[in-house]
This record gives C-alpha cells, structure tokens and sequence, in this order.
C-alpha cells in the first residue's frame, strides 16, 4: 500500500549531484523521515573516506560495509594463500575452509588461457556482409595500429591488440558485421581500455564495411580470459563412497537441469563474488561471464565437474571467464580491495583469476557435500542462528545463548528466537 505520508514529497531534486554527501543525507532524511540515529548511521562512513566514496560513485550519502572473513587452509599451486571474503552470507566463508581442509596436503592446481578481452563493434545496414568481413580482416594491421595508439601505456607493459575476428550474424534487423578486437589487458579487467578502442576503430571499421556503426563496447563473455582449478579429494578424506557418489550424482543433476544449475551456480558464485568484491573488482561483469559461459552450448548448465579418477577418488574441476584486474575500476583505489590484494599476495591479474576459480571449486564441494550428506541446513542454519537471534533483539552473550537454543532445538526461527530471548530475560 502507498504511504500516503509520502504523497507530497518530489524526488525530482535538480543538482543533487552538486551537493555534498551530507546535504543530500540531509535532503534524504527529510524525505524519508530518517530518525537521528539512522541520520547518524549513514552518516558514520566507516573505514571508506567520504571524499573517496563520493568520486567512486555519484550522489553518495553513505556505505554499505559489508563484512570482510578470511577462508584458511587454501593451498594454491603448492602455495598456501589466505583469502579475504566480502559477503553477508553466512556459512560461505567457513564452507570454502571445510572444503580446503579436506584437500590441504594436495591443493588446488589452477591455470589460465590468458588476458584477452573482447571488444565487439556492430556494423549494420551492410549490403554485402561477407565482402565487408575481408575487407575488414584485410586491415589486421590498421587496426593494431589504431588500437595500441589509444594505450601506449598498456602496450608498454606488453598488451594491446592481438587479434581481430569479424562475425555475420543474422538478426532480427538482417545481416550484422561484428568485429570482435581482441586484446591483451595485462593486469587490468580492461572494460575502459578496450572500449576505447572499439571506439577510436569504429569510423574505420564504418568505412570498410559501408555500413553504419552503432555499438562499441566490450563483451562481458570473455571467452579468451578462462580461469580453470582442479583438485582431488580423496574418498576417504571426505566420509567414503557414498559420500563421494552423493556429490557426483548432484552434479549430475546440475548437468541435467537448469532450475538445479542456476542454483549449483550460484553456491559457487557465493565464493566468487566474495573475493571479487573484497578486490574491488566488477561483481556484475563476473556474473555476466559466468552465467553465458554456463550456457554457451545453447543450455544452461554446471560451471564444475565431478569425476571418479582411476584410484575411485573424487576429480573436481571448474571453468569460468574471470576477467579481473589488480589495476583500474576501484581495485586500486579502495584501501580495503588493496589490503585484500596483499593478503592474497597476488601480484598479477592472472594469479587472482586463478585463485578465484580454486575459490569457486572449493565452495561448490562444501555445498555438495552438505547437500548429498546432512542436507544445507545443519550447517549453513547453525551459523545463521546468531542472525536470527540478532534479529530477535538479542545483544552480547544473549546471542550465543539464543543461536545455542534454536540449533540444539533445530528450530532456527524468529518466533522461536524471540520466545527464547524473553526466557533468557525473565531469569
Ligand atoms: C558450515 C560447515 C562448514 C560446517 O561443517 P562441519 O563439518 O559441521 O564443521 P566442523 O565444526 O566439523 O569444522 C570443519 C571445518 O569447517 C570449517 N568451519 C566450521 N565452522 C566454521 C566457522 N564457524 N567459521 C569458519 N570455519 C568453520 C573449519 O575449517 C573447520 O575445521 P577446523 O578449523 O575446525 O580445523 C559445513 O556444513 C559446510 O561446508 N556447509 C556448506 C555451507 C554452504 O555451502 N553455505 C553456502 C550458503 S548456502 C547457498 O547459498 C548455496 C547452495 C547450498 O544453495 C548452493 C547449492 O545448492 O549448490
Ligand atoms: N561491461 C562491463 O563490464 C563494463 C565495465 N566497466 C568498468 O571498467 C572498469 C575496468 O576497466 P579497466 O580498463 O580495467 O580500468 P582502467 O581504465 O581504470 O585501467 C586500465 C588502464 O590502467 C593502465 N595500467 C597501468 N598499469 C597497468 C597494468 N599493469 N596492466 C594493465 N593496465 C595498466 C593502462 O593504461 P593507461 O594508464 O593508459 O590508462 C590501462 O588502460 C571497472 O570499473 C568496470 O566496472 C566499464 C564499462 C563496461
């Protein structure tokens, strides 16, 4: 139902933008009828400086602190990396420490097949369309000038262009050229980077093709840009067989069924986020390329593998687009994504990729094996509980006391919560 309190109020505020964030705050309050104490809390910046977060971003007024878990027992590539998480979920930081410990003496192997972003320029109203492809892969050479001239800097570092393709697609329009630019974006996601490319080569391309050009932009599927992890449980590390069988046959499922992938996916997109965020990276743009890769044979699907290898252990694998960058966006910019970076010692865009991806495997075992075993709930709900005691008004010791109750009780609920929290109060 509308508040009719609010009828009155415009949100049509010319020049917010020119305020400070605590004028707008200001200007908030008095449209949402903010009491102090939540005047004070937005307020209250944390550890992001005002005058950072206000050039982040436009029309700031506060944060949003989300907070920061470190996943152990990680072992990446022979090397043992402590992981900053960035989420409010409970339980996903402690399933990417289960699920590490119970490989820990071999660890994760990972790989990547490269740096290479994808900028796609869109020609249309092309009267011959495969003439225009020749025409325009005739200029390779052109194009690699154009393109490395936009960034001498990340051409200094060992990028720039790589390699141009040119696809006709039939759409609902007719026949589209699309060029697709390839480039090296070294330690940088490289969104703005090879935009500005797609734009500088865009009247050319309009030229060669005789058409008109209207997009230019990168694709968030960045197919050329795989983070790849794989590990062995061993069956008797993980309780035997069934065990074992228990997680292959999820998997299974999430081969078979998109309505179990999308949510196999996003368990494992729980880790990744987590340090994508923690990095200042683009949580969107990783979405983006997880989920079309999960579909790129034309049906969604799992983003791992489980197998039994010759010796009856469990074989895990992952492969995703992991384009992120230890430069650009806010990644060096936000002190907390750049103590985040020291943690994970990462000192190149490839090395996070790769630990991403061990990241995302590990999530996706802990959530399986809970599911083919106890069930999410024993687990993930304990370490909820405290929220929930939170929820019912519990502070200090009365949190442990309460989250004690429900889970023992295994009725983590608010009502429940609540009826405890008064028992605990009465005496
Ligand atoms: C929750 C656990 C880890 C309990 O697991 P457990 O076996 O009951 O715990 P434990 O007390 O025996 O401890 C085992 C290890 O787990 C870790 N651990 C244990 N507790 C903590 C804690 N408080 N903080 C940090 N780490 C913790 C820690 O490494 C510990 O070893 P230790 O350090 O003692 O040598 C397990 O049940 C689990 O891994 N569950 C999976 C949880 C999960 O996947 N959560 C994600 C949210 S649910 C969701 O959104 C996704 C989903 C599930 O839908 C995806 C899908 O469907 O595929
Ligand atoms: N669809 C999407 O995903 C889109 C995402 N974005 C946003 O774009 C941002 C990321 O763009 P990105 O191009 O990475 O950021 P930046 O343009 O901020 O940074 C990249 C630039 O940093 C310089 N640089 C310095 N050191 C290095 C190094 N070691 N390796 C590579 N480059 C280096 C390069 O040259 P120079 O110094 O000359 O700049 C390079 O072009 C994110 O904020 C993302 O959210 C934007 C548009 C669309």
């Amino acid at each position: 139902m509308q508040d009719t309190t609010r009828a009155n109020r415009t949100s049509r505020i010319a020049g917010f933008h020119k305020k400070t964030p605590r004028e707008r705050l200001d200007l908030v309050a008095a449209f949402a009828d903010l009491s102090e104490s939540e005047v004070a809390h937005l307020a209250e910046f944390g550890n992001l400086a005002p005058d950072l977060a206000d050039r982040l971003i436009e029309n700031v007024v506060g944060t949003m602190n989300v907070p920061v878990g470190i996943a152990t027992n990680m072992r990446i590539d022979g090397e043992d990396v402590l992981i900053p998480m960035a989420t409010e979920e409970s339980s996903v930081v402690a399933a990417v420490c289960n699920a590490a410990r119970q490989v820990y003496e071999d660890g994760f192997t990972t790989s990547v097949s490269g740096n290479l972003m994808i900028a796609q320029v869109q020609a249309v109203g092309v009267s011959d369309p495969h003439a225009a492809r020749l025409r325009i892969l005739e200029q390779r050479e052109v194009l690699r000038a154009l393109c490395d001239a936009c960034d001498p800097v990340l051409v200094r570092l060992g990028g720039g262009l790589r390699d141009v393709e040119v696809r006709v697609l039939d759409s609902l329009s007719g026949p589209m050229v699309v060029t697709h630019l390839i480039v090296d974006t070294r330690d940088a996601m490289g969104a703005n980077a090879v935009n500005t490319m797609a734009e500088a080569v865009a009247p050319h391309i309009a030229g060669w093709s005789g058409g008109r050009v209207y997009l230019r932009i990168l694709s968030n599927l960045a197919d050329r840009r795989l983070a790849r992890a794989h590990a062995v449980w061993r069956t008797d590390a993980i309780g035997g067989p069934e065990v074992r069988d228990g997680i292959i046959s999820a998997y299974h499922l999430a081969e078979a069924d998109p309505y179990r992938a999308a949510t196999h996916n996003k368990g494992i997109m729980n880790g990744i986020d987590a340090v994508v965020l923690a990095t200042g990276n683009d949580t969107r743009a990783i979405e983006a390329g997880a989920h079309a890769y999960a579909a790129r044979s034309g049906r969604y699907t799992s983003l791992t593998r489980y197998e039994v290898t010759a010796s009856g252990d469990l074989s895990a694998s992952i492969e995703l687009p992991l384009a992120v960058g230890l430069v650009g966006g806010a990644t060096k910019l936000h002190p907390t994504a750049q103590a985040c970076l020291k943690i994970l010692g990462a000192t190149t865009a490839e090395r996070l990729a790769r630990i991403i991806a061990a990241v995302g495997l590990a999530q996706n075992f802990s959530a399986l094996k809970a599911l083919a075993t106890t069930g999410i709930q024993k687990g993930h709900m304990a370490l909820h509980a405290q929220n929930i005691a939170m929820m019912a008004g519990a502070v200090g010791e009365e949190i442990e006391a309460v989250a004690r109750v429900l889970v023992e009780g295994h009725r983590v609920r608010l009502d429940v919560a609540q009826e405890v929290l008064a028992g605990i109060r009465r005496g």
